[in-house]
């Protein structure tokens, strides 16, 4: 089944991924694409959504979409930048704003009888973000809605369908967003709601079979949410002519191969669990050089995919649990290389020489719709609610160089940590936590005697994508018996620490 699909032009906000899920939670399929990039097939897209910007209209950095194909041809809804973009460029005007507009701001004027208002009042709150305003309205522009700071709050195009907002309808603070979008979406450009996990598994499913017929398929499985989710997908398209391959690299927590092996005994995935831990941590030897580390984890696990796949004969296809941050985030929005923080190594970016061809059935989805499909196709909510684990696991947890006695101190603090987490019910509030072995070592005293042994730091963050992230107020209570528990038990430890500081400007891993 073909649905209604929206066309998100991204003009680089820090905002435009939650447009495309506040679109989708309306159960309509949204796409972006850099406003550069128009695509081609332009008459598949039944209405298109402008975002905001960090560049101004008024400065020689100003991003012109091409929307000949666009303007007054479909319908059109312009947020904040996009807003201005509309007016200054046709026959309105926008100036830098007495004061730079943050936050909170209510609607105090609705123009009566607007479908585009539809079930929303007056003083309905609503969030802003700019320091241009719009002065005067583009040529055929209509007021309908002000705020007591901003006069020209939104504004339509009389005989077309363009709409255009100041404030941002997709964050959660503008309470009457998702009602806002619905109307637009729905009321004005007449779209279908049908995109669900249920017709996403149904047409995935097909799409599967269809694209890759009879072919076999090797996977990588990590026990994380992403690749099990393609698992059990691809499993359900083509059965058994699915290979997994579980990788020990050494660097998992503590009786993870064992228990993710087992996990999946009971869903019926053809999973081949491969110790190459030796094989990993040879190539790390002496590494100390975080970027190094990850790149000899990286080619250590194509090394260990290739000499898999070769053991199978004629598999043609590479599965892989890409899911759509990670293909947004590798496309930026002007088109300038953005700078390089950590090189995150999947098992992605294969070598020519392997010859697979890539399918990646979750490449359309965000995390969150990830473990709604998760939760449509069967899989344990326990495994579902798995906080992220980094493909270099704790070889990125490790600071300086990795050996298998600090592998092993670091499995044992962490499960202390992540076991401690669960039985105080605290594990589910957390969005990812571990622990990092740090290479320092300090003086402590135990039993009357002098110690000299590794300082160790948790790390627990809230967040919801892993962009930005806050560290978590974990109550001192269970932070007091957290440190106990590892410097009594955990030998080779002496000292704990908690890290509080936020993404940015520090990052998750310390790696
Ligand atoms: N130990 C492993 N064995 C085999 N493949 C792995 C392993 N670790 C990572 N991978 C591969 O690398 C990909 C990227 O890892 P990533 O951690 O981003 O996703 P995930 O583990 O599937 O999900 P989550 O983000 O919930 O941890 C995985 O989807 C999987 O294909
Ligand atoms: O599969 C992965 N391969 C990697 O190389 C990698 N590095 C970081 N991460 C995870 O990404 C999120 C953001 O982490 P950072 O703030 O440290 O960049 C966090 O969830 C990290 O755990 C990785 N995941
Ligand atoms: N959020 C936005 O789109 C901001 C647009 C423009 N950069 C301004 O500051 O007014
Ligand atoms: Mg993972």
């Amino acid at each position: 089944m073909q649905h209604d699909k929206v066309l998100i032009l991204d003009f680089g906000s820090q905002y435009t991924q939650l447009i495309a899920r506040r679109v989708r939670e309306l159960n309509i399929y949204s796409e972006i694409h850099p406003f550069n990039k128009i695509p081609t097939d332009i008459e598949s897209y039944k209405a298109v959504i402008l975002s905001g910007s960090p560049n101004s209209v008024r400065g020689e950095a100003a991003l012109h979409p091409e929307l000949e194909y666009i303007r007054a041809k479909k319908p059109l809804l312009a947020v904040c930048y996009g807003a201005q973009y509309l007016a200054h460029f046709s026959g309105g005007e926008v100036a830098p704003s007495s004061t730079r507009e943050y936050g909170r701001a209510n609607l105090s004027y609705i123009k009566p009888d607007e479908t585009f208002f539809k079930n929303i009042s007056e003083g309905s709150q609503v969030w802003m973000s700019h320091s241009d305003t719009i002065k005067s309205l583009p040529t055929n522009g209509v007021l309908i809605a002000s705020t007591n700071d901003v006069a020209n709050a939104a504004y339509k195009i009389e005989g077309e369908e363009t709409y255009a907002i100041q404030f941002h309808p997709e964050v959660y603070h503008s309470t009457d967003g998702k009602q806002l979008l619905q109307n637009f979406l729905v009321s004005i450009a007449g779209l279908n709601q049908d995109w669900t996990p249920d017709s996403f598994v149904e047409e995935t499913v097909e799409a599967i079979q269809a694209k890759v017929g009879n072919d076999k398929v090797v996977l990588g499985l990590s026990g994380g949410v992403d690749s099990t989710v393609a698992a059990v997908l691809l499993n359900k398209a083509i059965g058994k002519n699915l290979y997994c391959i579980f990788v020990n690299n050494g660097l998992l927590r503590k009786n993870e191969f064992e228990s993710v092996l087992k996990q999946y005994e009971g869903m019926g995935l053809n999973v081949k669990g491969v110790d190459a831990s030796k094989r990993f941590l040879d190539a790390l030897a002496g590494i100390e050089d975080p970027e190094k580390k990850r790149k000899a984890i990286g080619n250590s696990f194509i090394e260990v995919f290739d000499d898999e796949a070769h053991k199978l004969t004629d598999v043609k296809w590479l599965a892989q649990g890409t899911i759509y941050p990670d293909v947004i985030e590798s496309v930026s929005a002007t088109g300038g290389p953005s700078a390089t923080i950590k090189s995150h190594h999947n098992v992605g970016g294969l070598p020519d020489f392997m010859k697979l061809k890539i399918v990646e059935p979750l490449r359309a989805i965000f995390k969150d719709e990830v473990r709604r499909v998760g939760a449509t196709l069967g899989i344990d909510p326990e495994l579902l609610g798995r906080h992220p684990f980094p493909g270099p696991g704790l070889g990125i947890r490790i600071l300086g160089d990795i050996t298998a006695e600090k592998v092993r101190i670091l499995q044992e603090v962490d499960a202390i940590f992540i076991n401690g987490l669960k039985e105080w019910g605290l594990y589910d509030k957390v969005w990812q936590a571990g622990a990092m072995l740090l290479p320092v070592n300090s003086v402590g005293v135990m039993g009357d005697e002098r110690t000299y042994e590794k300082c160790v730091a948790l790390r627990a963050v809230e967040s919801t994508d892993g962009m930005t992230a806050d560290w978590v107020n974990l109550p001192y209570a269970f932070l007091q018996k957290t440190s106990n528990d590892i410097i009594n038990k955990v030998k080779g430890v002496n000292r704990v620490v908690y890290d509080i500081s936020s993404k940015p400007p520090a990052t998750i891993e310390w790696e």
